[in-house]
């Protein structure tokens, strides 16, 4: 039986660069763009020489790469072969493969010779990536289509990936893929570990079915893929990030905290001959330090994306910028972070009281959105009736003028380091996102630089935000947040789609 699971990519709302450094804490949402993997049985049974096998096929399909690898995974060290051509190799799909696999072997639910049979019938991996992931920018303008998210919305589901092309210099400043930086890896990644744990019997996932995600069982569950998706991500990366990618995809929205990255020096000393299964083992039972508490965006205000086309920033360089401007200048550089630091503290706090006050004062807190929606935001407080309405306008005007301190200060480090963190360009179209009527805030996500802008808005505004930005050439994104992490899911995606698009068809 085929078992599918998915997992949703992120914004970076809060703590760029910061939340690289315990203790601070990043706002991270996970948005409805999911990554999906199916993992299946490669033959229907055994053949009868079976047993006697010392290596496993695996298939890996990314049909919207036109990618079909081979590989042979030895059953004795979970070495693995390609027998592709290696252009067609995936290093996330690899490790996510051979750390799932040695997990299964230390602990799963499936005795070893059942776990053997699963093994040797070899697998058949499919990952697929929704659209929201990657950048249909190009194709959308050569068909002569507007900039709309009515044209993205037109294109199949699961679209062919547009690869960039490689620069005349050999120098690779643009990544292989035209992606909107919604961190495709590391749900991809996620996926496959969570199916293939799944499979193995070393999770039960969370579904929509199973029960909710709170659930003190199910956080052990997902632990365990936590675990072994955040070490696949960054063996297969080569840098240890912040994590919050990964831990987004597995749990959903979150405050973050990272995990200490010396948790991973074992999986890297691996290379050196310690056998795989007893790396896992190891950080099966490591102290994993990251914290992470529920949050999300409060009722009725809408995550809009936006790909305003300049180019695309590589965030390794620009990481390593930052780190140089703060051993040259340490003063300045902590200074800056403090602010930082405060102004990310006080967003988070604005937006949980309103989130808090959709509960306790719903009927003011929803008249208030609804007014506010029509309104630019010096107007907001004119129409507040009262002390709850005015709470909920003061918390919305908080929140918006600690986002433009964390922008300043955004801009201040980028200035400092030599980097576009918060370019001109985007500084222009952040300032006129933030005055028209109904948006809180706008800003960069993550790292920042020329990929993506973000902005919250109130009720139905977000549909005059998405004209203005088509107005001045930035595409709105499909993307929305969606707090739910991790998932088991009951059908191949593609199958979803299309029964959705036949019962949408409306029958006279
Ligand atoms: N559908 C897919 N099939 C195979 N590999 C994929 C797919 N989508 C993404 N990838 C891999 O992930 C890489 C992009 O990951 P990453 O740099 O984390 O992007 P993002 O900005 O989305 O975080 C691609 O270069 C490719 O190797
Ligand atoms: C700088 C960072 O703190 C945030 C980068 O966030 P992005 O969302 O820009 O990430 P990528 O998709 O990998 O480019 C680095 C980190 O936290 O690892």
């Amino acid at each position: 039986m085929a078992v599918v699971a998915s997992a949703p990519g992120k914004v970076l709302m809060t703590g760029g660069y910061l939340i690289l450094e315990r203790p601070n804490a990043g706002i991270v949402l996970s948005t409805n763009a999911r990554f999906y993997a199916i993992v299946k049985p490669l033959l229907e049974e055994l053949k009868p020489d079976s047993w006697a096998w010392a290596w496993t096929d695996v298939k890996l399909t990314s049909p919207q790469m036109g990618r079909e690898t081979m590989y042979k995974l030895s059953l004795k060290d979970l070495q693995l072969q390609c027998v592709s051509s290696s252009d067609a190799r995936n290093p996330f799909v690899e490790y996510a493969l051979q750390y799932a696999v040695a997990a299964a072997r230390t602990k799963s639910d499936k005795t070893k010779d059942e776990l053997e049979k699963l093994m040797l019938l070899g697998l058949d991996i499919t990952i697929l990536g929704c659209n929201e992931f990657y950048s249909y920018r190009n194709q959308i303008e050569a068909r002569g289509l507007p900039l709309t998210p009515d044209s993205l919305a037109s294109l199949p589901p699961f679209t062919s990936i547009t690869f960039n092309k490689e620069e005349s210099s050999g120098q690779k400043s643009k990544p292989e893929v035209a992606k909107t930086g919604l961190g495709s890896s590391a749900a991809m990644t996620t996926a496959v570990v969570a199916a293939l744990l799944h499979y193995l019997g070393v999770v039960n996932l969370p579904s929509e079915l199973n029960g909710p995600l709170q659930d003190s069982k199910v956080s052990e569950e997902l632990d365990v893929v936590h675990i072994i998706g955040q070490t696949a991500h960054c063996i297969a990366q080569g840098k240890v990030g912040s994590g919050f990618d990964v831990s987004s995809a597995v749990y959903g929205s979150q405050r973050y905290i990272r995990f200490s990255p010396e948790v991973l020096s074992s999986a890297q000393d691996a290379a050196q001959g310690t056998p795989m299964e007893e790396v896992i083992g190891n950080l099966l039972k490591a102290n994993w330090n990251h914290e992470r508490t529920k949050f999300s965006l409060p009722p009725m205000m809408t995550l809009l994306l936006g790909e305003p086309g300049t180019g695309g920033s590589s965030t390794p360089s620009m990481v390593g910028a930052v780190k140089k401007w703060q051993k040259s200048d340490p003063q300045n550089s902590l200074e800056t972070w403090k602010k930082l630091s405060e102004a990310n503290s006080a967003l988070e706090m604005h937006l949980k009281t309103l989130s808090k006050l959709a509960g306790t004062n719903s009927d003011d807190y929803r008249s208030v959105i609804n007014k506010c929606s029509t309104l630019t935001s010096e107007k907001w407080t004119e129409g507040a009736v009262g002390p709850n309405q005015i709470e909920v306008v003061n918390a919305l005007l908080g929140a918006r003028d600690v986002m433009l301190v964390i922008r300043y200060n955004m801009r201040k480090m980028g200035e400092a380091a030599g980097i576009p963190i918060e370019p001109e360009s985007q500084t222009k179209l952040l300032d006129t996102t933030m005055n028209m009527e109904g948006v809180v805030l706008a800003g960069v996500p993550g790292a920042g630089g020329f990929d993506a802008v973000f902005a919250v808005t109130l009720g139905d505004s977000s549909s005059n935000v998405i004209k203005v930005w088509s107005s001045l050439n930035v595409l709105a994104l499909l993307v929305r947040e969606d707090p739910r992490g991790v998932s088991l899911e009951s059908n191949d995606p593609r199958a979803t789609e299309i029964t959705a698009a036949v019962s949408s068809v409306r029958i006279e």
